[in-house]
């Protein structure tokens, strides 16, 4: 995207890519532009602490960290930024995520964490919630809000009036 990004993706590894991927087309969709990075607060903390600690100067209003594992990305990236920041837990590894999860949302209180779902449903969620948080202030985003619900609506009577009709076929 050209416009100057307003959220920040970052992501602990590539193998996140294919999950937080469905943020990002969340962002899409709604028009917000967004950048997206590899750092993490293990392999590379350097990086992920500077994209923290820069983002606010840039005019980034929301974050979205995606790590798995022992997850400590989100968090050391809240320390940095009073930036809202939103996790994702990653799912794989031995736990399938669980760990991931544990680690994002156990945050000591005073350096919150908003933590959605582990895999893409969170990471979709998390494109959803910063578009809610940049509807508060933004009309446009607002009406397309109520519009995206509507069509998910419109979906599943969709697929109940499919049901219902081949039902009435047994
Ligand atoms: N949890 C973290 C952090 C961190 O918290 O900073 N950095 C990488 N990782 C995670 O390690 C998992 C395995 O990474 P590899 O697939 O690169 O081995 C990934 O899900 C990544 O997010």
């Amino acid at each position: 995207m050209t416009d100057s990004p307003k959220v920040l993706l970052i992501m602990g590894s590539d193998s996140d890519l294919p999950v937080m991927q469905a943020a990002g087309e969340v962002l899409q969709r709604f028009g917000i532009p967004y950048e997206m990075h590899i750092a993490s607060a293990h392999r590379s903390p350097a990086k992920a602490m500077a994209l923290a600690s820069e983002a606010a100067g840039r005019g980034i209003e929301a974050i979205i960290a995606g790590a798995g594992m022992a997850a400590h990305l989100a968090g050391v990236v809240a320390a940095k930024t009073i930036l809202p920041v939103i996790g994702v837990p990653m799912p794989g590894g031995a736990l399938n995520g669980v760990d991931a999860l544990y680690s994002t949302v156990q945050m000591p209180g005073g350096i919150p964490v908003a933590t959605m779902a582990i895999g893409k449903a969170g990471a979709k969620n998390a494109g959803l919630f910063v578009v809610q948080m940049l509807a508060l202030n933004d009309g446009r985003l607002a009406g397309a809000l109520k519009e995206y619900r509507r069509e998910m609506e419109d979906e599943v009577e969709r697929k109940d009036a499919a049901l219902q009709a081949a039902g009435r076929e047994a």
